[in-house]
């Protein structure tokens, strides 16, 4: 399944949800939306599952020679932003009806809500009513829900809201293995180091609009304009002597001997090595990459909300 989305736009009366937003996702990738709360992430979300239209730009959804402008529900497998399953019936009873629904036999829905009870360590539970499980595991049966179908597209707002690290990590492995079954997954989400782990592609959005966009390390490259080295040395210099060289424009002492230098983003680590070198012995170099979750925060940073005067 092919997503191309060019420059659409929703507004709901007087706030721009969304601006001209446009992105690409091939067949088999996982796919994250990023950004603080209202940035428009499930307002994408519900254009693209048929919910809402955009008010203009468009969506084309291409699957085996079809063309959609939203994903049809037979692809799709949907996680909402609102959730809801029966309270009063069983994880196994809610599942059945769910993956029935979407037209499975008994005994197809059974397999594979085996498969995926166990991946979730609820096999033990299934005969208990959804009402008495904590929140994080009706999150998990949600999300079971979404795939028992094995649908060509899911679509997942905020998989990870609710549950604890080590259940965040449990629905790390299940995106994974949604990805190895082929299926091409789109998902919200505020949790940078899951999603590092993850996608494929992602699109950074602030105020409706795209911020940054691409692979992790397209958007590692897009967005540093400095660098940052540790290095270590083994005779005694001070933080204010390396302040003097060509190009550090700051230097942060760690431990004995150890110091973070950010050197400007245009200048060549080798001509700064050979200057440190002049200075002492090092026995340490290291260059540090940004993570998803600082990148995400010096972004946002440059792209607060105007607030009136
Ligand atoms: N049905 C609606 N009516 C009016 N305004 C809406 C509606 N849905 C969303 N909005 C507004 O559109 C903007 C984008 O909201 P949206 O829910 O798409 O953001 P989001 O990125 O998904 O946020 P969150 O991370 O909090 O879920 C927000 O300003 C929100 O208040």
């Amino acid at each position: 399944m092919q997503l191309i989305v060019t420059a659409i736009s929703k507004a709901y009366a007087s706030v721009q949800a969304v601006k001209q937003v446009s992105f690409q996702i091939n067949s088999g990738e996982i796919f994250a939306l990023l950004g603080p709360n209202g940035a428009g992430k499930s307002s994408i979300i519900r254009m693209l599952v048929g919910m809402t239209q955009p008010d203009s730009g468009s969506i084309m959804i291409s699957y085996q020679d079809q063309h959609f402008d939203h994903v049809p529900r037979r692809f799709l497998g949907y996680l909402p932003e609102d959730r809801g399953l029966y309270p009063d019936k069983s994880i196994e009873k809610n599942l059945l009806y769910l993956a029935q629904l979407h037209g499975l036999t008994k005994s197809k829905a059974l397999t594979e809500m085996d498969y995926w009870l166990d991946v979730f360590e609820l096999t033990e539970r299934r005969h208990e009513d959804l009402k008495q499980l904590s929140k994080g595991n009706q999150q998990k049966v949600q999300l079971i829900a979404a795939v028992l179908h094995q649908p060509a597209l899911v679509i997942l707002d905020e998989p990870f809201s609710g549950l604890d690290p080590i259940n965040q990590e449990k629905v790390v492995v299940f995106l994974k293995q949604l990805k190895a079954k082929g299926m091409t997954v789109i998902l919200s989400a505020h949790q940078m180091a899951m999603v590092e782990k993850l996608a494929d592609h992602m699109l950074l959005m602030a105020q409706g609009r795209v911020v940054l966009a691409g692979t992790l390390q397209h958007i590692q490259q897009q967005s540093q304009q400095q660098q940052r080295m540790k290095i270590a040395t083994a005779s005694a210099v001070t933080a204010e002597q390396l302040q003097q060289l060509h190009g550090v424009l700051s230097v942060e002492p760690l431990q004995a001997q150890h110091f973070l230098l950010t050197l400007a983003g245009d200048v060549s680590v080798s001509d700064c090595l050979k200057q440190l070198l002049q200075h002492a012995e090092l026995t340490l170099i290291e260059m540090q990459t940004p993570d998803l979750h600082q990148l995400y925060l010096a972004a946002m940073a440059k792209h607060k909300p105007e607030v009136a005067a």
